[in-house]
């Protein structure tokens, strides 16, 4: 086994996934550096929830290696990869899944206290973002009280929360309105660049992939080309509308 480079956050090298016996990935191999946000692109079934899934320790791929930093995630257990995940990564779904029995903010606490910070400091983190995801008036709602776009950014919320090293968005405004998606894309990202999280966000929408540093795209289970953007100027904009006390 070859270590990854250096400033490298996450690494892969020729993944290969069947599901049930079809390729969704062949041969894949990417690199993900610390504090990038790295656009995954290519239309539906191309295999981008399959690739975040097998970076985050979800899935193990059938062949190749996934590395984050210097530690291999494909040789770990089942648990340790729990841990990593639960300590280090988050993940955001195209439809929000919360849990019944909680409200807005202790839906969005949760992961930090999964990490052991205390309930009253988690509330504050939670409560913060879900203001600033424009939902700070439904923290006390159920979600069966809130409308499917309000879900989604609790969910936002959630994985912003614990400044996760490493956040996984898949399709991340999927449910909601072109009006909306346009603030909360900027507000992930923006805080995303501001606390140096490493963003992997899979999608098929042009403006949604404009907000990164870099596209792949993906077509059959295999990359196909890397697009390198300029870098976003307006940056220090929002990092001052996004500071973060956890
Ligand atoms: N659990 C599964 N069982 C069987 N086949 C699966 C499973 N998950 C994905 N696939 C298949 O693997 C291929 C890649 O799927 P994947 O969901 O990774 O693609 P995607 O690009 O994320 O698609 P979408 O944009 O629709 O979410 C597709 O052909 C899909 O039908």
């Amino acid at each position: 086994m070859v270590a990854p480079p250096d400033n490298d956050v996450l690494w892969a090298r020729a993944l290969h996934v069947k599901h049930n016996g079809s390729p969704a990935l062949t041969g894949v191999s990417l690199g993900v550096r610390e504090g990038e946000i790295l656009a995954v692109g290519g239309p539906r079934g191309s295999g981008k929830t399959t690739l975040l899934q097998c970076l985050s320790g979800q899935l193990r791929a059938q062949q190749g290696e996934v590395w984050f930093n210097s530690t291999p995630v494909h040789t770990m257990g089942p648990l340790t990869r729990e841990r990593l995940r639960r300590d280090r990564f988050a993940w955001i779904d195209p439809t929000p899944v919360l849990v019944p029995e909680l409200n807005a903010w202790e839906n969005a606490a949760l992961p930090l206290m999964l990490r052991g910070v205390s309930r009253r400091r988690a509330k504050t983190a939670a409560l913060e973002w879900l203001d600033r995801l424009d939902i700070g008036g439904c923290a006390r709602k159920r979600p069966h009280a809130l409308l499917h776009a309000e879900r989604q950014r609790v969910a936002i919320a959630r994985a912003l929360a614990p400044a996760p090293t490493v956040l996984f968005a898949d399709e991340p405004t999927a449910p909601l309105h072109r009006a909306d998606r346009a603030h909360v894309l900027r507000t992930l990202t923006t805080a995303a660049r501001s606390h140096g999280i490493t963003v992997v966000l899979a999608t098929h929408d042009a403006d949604t992939a404009a907000l990164a540093d870099r596209t792949v795209s993906l077509l059959d289970g295999r990359l196909v080309n890397t697009v390198h953007l300029p870098p976003v100027t307006d940056s220090a904009e929002g990092r001052a509308a996004c500071s973060l006390s956890v």
